[in-house]
């Protein structure tokens, strides 16, 4: 790796990934070398040339409009739960852990989190352990198809989400299929943003400067812009719209994973553009007893690995109760 590249960028460069969908090696191999180049130096990259159709990701968004247009009593009735699924108000969170920056002011936004359902009776629900439980879904009455809408997008990131992960596996020079089974119950997270416009005052975001917790995220916004991504320099570079596109970005414990050799790049939402703005960002994570260890192949030959094994699930319970007030109300009260 070259040292002076990492952070040098001043606009987010384009892959297409539609040879991971065929069996041409050699194409393979191309995409998956040069999502190393911009996995290593950026951290960020938009997606083309993926199966999904612009009428599903479309559809979600109508959905979320469709959902945070709903009266407040009816978003409150799904309030976050202990099991972090459901909607989280307008000033709900505020990113603590950020090394970025101070944060004092709360995000300008309002969310809902969808993660892998798990129903009341699995096990994994029964067994109480941390983050297994359903989700909380709308009235149908009230937003007839929202589920099936948000199901549908949800198992077709799920491909998308592991075909990089096998990319990321060629790019490393491993074989194409060996962090599969880190994957096999993926931790996921299918986040629901809107962002009214916000007015211009200092240290005000719609998402204050953050990296993302996990393995990867890819987000598709609509047309209104405002997310920007950090450079070595400091500079705020802005990821603008790109039709048909998911916005890409390594998370932290994928950093982890490849002991740094991946960057997992701070960025921010500001939106002024005096229009609401939705965004759909899709988290793709271990399973919860997945053991990140780094990767042999990323560690330098006579170097210790920079970073002590972990449990993804431990890992992910900490950063979260970091990062959101709801979580510090329920553990006062002794609920979670
Ligand atoms: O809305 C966006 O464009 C970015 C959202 C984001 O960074 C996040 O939810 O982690
Ligand atoms: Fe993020």
């Amino acid at each position: 790796m070259n040292a002076n590249a990492r952070g040098d960028f001043s606009n987010i460069p384009v892959l297409d990934v539609s040879a991971l969908y065929g069996d041409d090696q050699d194409a393979i191999d191309a995409v998956a070398n040069t999502l190393r180049g911009y996995l290593e130096n950026i951290g960020f990259l938009y997606v083309v040339g993926h199966p999904i159709a612009q009428a599903n990701i479309e559809a979600v968004r109508e959905a979320s409009r469709a959902f945070f247009a709903l009266p407040e009593e009816d978003k409150l009735a799904l309030k976050i739960d202990k099991n972090f699924r459901g909607y989280l108000p307008f000033a709900g969170s505020t990113i603590v852990t950020s090394s970025v920056a101070t944060i004092s002011k709360p995000n300008q936004s309002e969310s809902i989190f969808f993660m892998h359902e798990v129903d009341a009776d699995d096990p994994r629900a029964q067994a109480g352990r941390p983050l297994q439980g359903p989700n909380q879904w709308p009235d149908e009455a009230k937003l007839p198809d929202f589920r099936q809408t948000i199901e549908r997008y949800v198992d077709e990131m799920t491909v998308l989400s592991r075909k990089m992960v096998g990319a990321i596996s060629t790019a490393l020079g491993l074989p194409a299929h060996s962090l599969d089974r880190h994957f096999d119950e993926p931790t996921t997270f299918l986040r629901l943003l809107h962002y009214p416009t916000q007015p211009a005052e200092e240290g005000l975001f719609g998402s204050a400067p953050h990296t993302d917790y996990g393995f990867i995220t890819l987000l598709a916004q609509d047309d209104v812009g405002g997310l920007e991504v950090k450079n070595k320099n400091g500079d705020w570079v802005p990821a603008p719209p790109i039709p048909n596109s998911f916005v890409m970005n390594v998370g932290d414990i994928l950093a982890r994973w490849s002991n740094d050799v991946f960057v997992s790049t701070p960025h921010r939402v500001i939106n002024r553009s005096g229009r609401e703005r939705y965004s759909q960002p899709f988290f793709f994570d271990p399973s919860m007893e997945a053991i990140i260890e780094a990767l042999p192949v990323c560690v330098p030959a006579g170097e210790q690995p920079k970073y002590a094994p972990i449990e993804y699930g431990e890992y992910l319970m900490e950063r979260i109760d970091k990062n959101y007030h709801y979580r510090k109300k329920l553990a006062a009260e002794g609920a979670a």
